[in-house]
């Protein structure tokens, strides 16, 4: 004898919802594969969308602190003006199926012309910091420099991510035997770049901070109580990972935030110095935040083997005037006596690739990785990476360059 059908047995089991596993090929419903952080990195098509998720997921005083420069901005947006007034000039009929971007960067192989910057204080903009960078640019394959206000030490850095190209940054101490020490620390786990950066004697006025009453580590006042009611998962993330402090110090200053800055920039650093650094760094020297031809010049009669053209960002001196248009003519004094690369405001693939045609080797980008950052971490820095390598990749194929050897200045004009 048959067993009679459900329905004849239960009048309402015909009501029953079938199991969403039966559904689903049916209705082609697919369990979404991604987590809300990386849909929110997924759905970002370029990095100022990146700029717009990280604005909603750190606090305002961070994302400011990121985000601003010096006074009334002007150096910053002037950069921009000038990448986006770049005319190219695309050449056709050249075989672009196989696009590389590959170079090397100060001596270190990358697989694009295209570096993060050192930037402080990286743990503020995520509990991740510095290690997340670190891991991000070694899978991307391009260096990454830790800065001296860094919140992670070379050494962790290096155990983090053992196969990364890794610069250090230096700002030189008011205590030199202190800074020397700091010197080989980085030269000893394989930081292979010294970039000393040389337009921080003093911090710029950067009045968003002031006027978000920013402390660093961010203290809690009655204002960043009540950011926590915005950003609940930044605070979480902050209460809950203890260590944010400037990791490069030595021991001997103490824990106090505000004297180690003090003693961290020496505004009588001068040429001397870059001397000095010449005679206890083997690697390649480089000095970062050079503005003028005569600095470029001097720079390489003192020892260094490279410039980064820089104006931090816009974040110390406002009104300057534009290190892009300065380029052409620092490459072609330079000329094989140092290595040219530059930064400040770039943050899409097309503003790289017009500065390698105008004759930079390579760019740092800053904020472009902190946006990604602030959005999501390590998968966040990774996203802002594959952004910018896949604008670079399609517009070297739409300009008929297949390698950054045919990255010529005829295909740009500058405004
Ligand atoms: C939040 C932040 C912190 C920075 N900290 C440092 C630093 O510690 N040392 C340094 O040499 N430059 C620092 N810079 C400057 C960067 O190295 C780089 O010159 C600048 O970010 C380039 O401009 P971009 O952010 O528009 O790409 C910092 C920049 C930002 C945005
Ligand atoms: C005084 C500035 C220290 C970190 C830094 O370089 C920056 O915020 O741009």
């Amino acid at each position: 004898m048959t067993t009679p059908p459900a329905e004849a047995r239960n009048p309402h089991a015909r009501r029953q919802l079938p199991k969403p596993a039966e559904l689903a090929p049916l209705l082609r419903l697919r369990r979404p594969t991604l987590n809300p952080v990386d849909r929110r990195l997924a759905r970002a098509t370029d990095i100022w969308e990146l700029r717009a998720a990280a604005q909603r997921a750190a606090p305002k005083a961070v994302f400011d602190y990121v985000d601003g420069a010096a006074e009334e901005e002007l150096t910053l947006s002037r950069i921009r003006q000038e990448y986006r007034a770049i005319e190219f000039r695309p050449r056709v009929l050249r075989d672009v199926s196989m696009i590389d971007p590959s170079t090397t960067l100060l001596g270190s192989p990358a697989s694009l012309p295209l570096a993060f910057a050192p930037t402080g204080y990286t743990r503020m903009m995520h509990h991740e910091g510095e290690i997340a960078v670190g891991r991000a640019a070694q899978r991307l394959g391009i260096p990454y420099g830790l800065s001296t206000v860094g919140t992670t030490t070379p050494e962790d850095l290096r155990a983090s991510c053992p196969d990364a190209s890794l610069w250090f940054q230096l700002y030189v101490w008011k205590d030199r035997a202190e800074t020397k020490r700091l010197v080989e620390r980085a030269r000893d786990r394989g930081y292979t770049a010294l970039l000393f950066t040389v337009d921080t004697p003093i911090a710029g006025n950067r009045q968003r901070d002031t006027r978000n009453g920013l402390t660093i580590p961010p203290e809690l006042t009655l204002r960043t109580i009540a950011g926590m009611a915005t950003r609940p998962a930044w605070w979480i993330n902050k209460l809950t990972t203890p260590t944010m402090g400037f990791a490069c110090v030595p021991e001997a200053w103490g824990s106090d935030e505000v004297d180690m800055a003090g003693n961290m920039f020496d505004p009588a650093v001068t040429y001397e110095d870059l001397e000095w650094l010449r005679t206890i760094w083997p690697g390649t020297l480089v000095v970062k935040g050079v503005q003028t031809i005569e600095d470029a010049k001097e720079s390489v009669a003192r020892g260094a083997d490279a410039i980064v053209l820089s104006n931090h960002g816009g974040r110390q001196l406002d009104r300057t005037s534009s290190v892009l248009r300065l380029l052409p003519e620092v490459v072609r004094e330079l000329g094989n006596d140092a290595e040219v690369l530059i930064d400040s405001g770039i943050l899409r693939g097309a503003d790289v690739v017009a500065a390698v045609a105008l004759g930079a080797r390579g760019v740092l980008v800053g904020r472009a990785y902190l946006y990604g950052l602030m959005a999501g971490g390590e998968r966040g820095v990774q996203r802002a990476g594959e952004l910018l390598e896949q604008e670079i990749r399609t517009c070297m194929a739409l300009l008929g360059a297949r390698t950054v050897d045919d990255l010529t200045p005829d295909l740009v004009r500058l405004a």
